[in-house]
């Protein structure tokens, strides 16, 4: 069984918000931000912690980084309690959060990183060897001189994220890692963290609205709906269970006739006066499907799209709150 790393059991942050009602008095109102969640996260997992606006994600990072003390449950972190724990959990972690910065704004980045070394005291050449990989990998070198205020957000995004790797952590927390940035250096950024997460000894816990994050970096996605896990598994068995079809977009030579007679292929679109024919695949293959189109007329081309990311998440979004809420593990 490989280490855990992040445990919670009945997590709970409950904010108490006044409102005002009438022209003087106020009303105090709770909110339950995390409202009970069970997860259980191992070495070098690539977790994506997803969810719709509101629903307790950052709150969840923020309980598990130390920044927030929750209002009840358990939560462990690299074997710490994150808030009575915190600087020595503090080593452990990398936090990448775009709203906080880890760089002082001031002084060059390079500066920055090394002001890191002496407070996290990490060796010379441990530094010296992350730094260098950053560099290489992030492309750092044109802005290194760069004071923090005057860097692009994609470059900042760049050096937040070495900021928080300078120190080997065992657990990186990135909260919207790519939100704001250009084509370029979201490719960027996904690259670096798919590369260092492939490697299998950091642990990568993110939030993000992006679904090409998800994509690329998410090997197991916990969704969380007002303040509840309502699916963990991963991309695969989401797709399952919102049975996402894979399509079959067909040329035709003569228009289509009407039947294929493969079970689970289903016409959902027919375009090109006939020429052009979409099936949604939910039982048989795809070969199976060509190969019958194929006996009834010449195919001039033939496209297979897989299920496609955005259709799950938007269903998942909206329809989380029922009976069969999955419960964590
Ligand atoms: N400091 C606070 N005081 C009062 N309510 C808060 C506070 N922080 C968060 N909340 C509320 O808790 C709930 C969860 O907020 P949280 O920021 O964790 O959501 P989120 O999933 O990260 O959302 P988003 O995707 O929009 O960033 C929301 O209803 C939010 O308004």
């Amino acid at each position: 069984m490989s280490e855990i790393v992040i445990s919670t059991a009945d997590l709970r942050k409950e904010f108490t918000v006044s409102t005002r009602v009438g022209l003087l008095r106020r009303a105090r109102r709770t909110v339950p931000a995390v409202a009970g969640v069970d997860l259980t996260v191992a070495r070098g997992e690539m977790l994506g912690y997803i969810g719709p606006n509101g629903a307790g994600k950052s709150t969840t990072l923020k309980m598990l980084t130390g920044v927030l003390t929750p209002s009840s449950g358990e939560v462990t972190v690299c074997g710490f309690r994150p808030v009575a724990q915190r600087t020595r959990l503090a080593r452990q972690i990398g936090v990448v959060f775009g709203q906080r910065s880890q760089l002082w704004w001031d002084l060059p980045l390079a500066e920055s990183f090394r002001l890191l070394r002496y407070i996290y005291r990490v060796p010379a050449a441990d530094h010296a060897a992350r730094l260098a990989e950053c560099r290489r990998l992030l492309d750092l070198d044109a802005f290194l001189d760069t004071p923090v205020r005057q860097l692009s957000l994609g470059q900042r995004m760049r050096g937040e994220i070495t900021a928080a790797l300078l120190h080997s952590p065992e657990v990186l927390f990135l909260d919207e890692p790519t939100i704001g940035l250009d084509v370029v250096s979201k490719q960027a950024v996904r690259a670096f963290l798919a590369d260092l997460g492939s490697r299998g000894d950091t642990t990568l816990v993110l939030t993000t609205h992006d679904l090409a994050d998800i994509e690329k970096l998410c090997r197991r996605l916990v969704v969380i709906d007002h303040g509840r896990v309502v699916h963990d598994g991963t991309l695969p068995e989401l797709h399952a269970r919102y049975d996402s079809r894979r399509r079959v977009v067909v040329d035709l030579d003569t228009p289509w006739a009407g039947r294929t007679g493969v079970p689970g292929a289903v016409v959902e679109a027919v375009e090109a006066d006939g020429h052009r024919v979409t099936f949604g695949l939910s039982g048989g293959t795809a070969g199976e499907l060509v190969a019958a189109l194929a006996r009834d007329g010449a195919l001039r081309d033939v496209a297979v799209l897989e299920p496609d990311i955005e259709d799950v998440v938007a269903r998942l979004y909206a329809e989380p709150a029922g009976d069969d809420r999955v419960a964590s593990r």
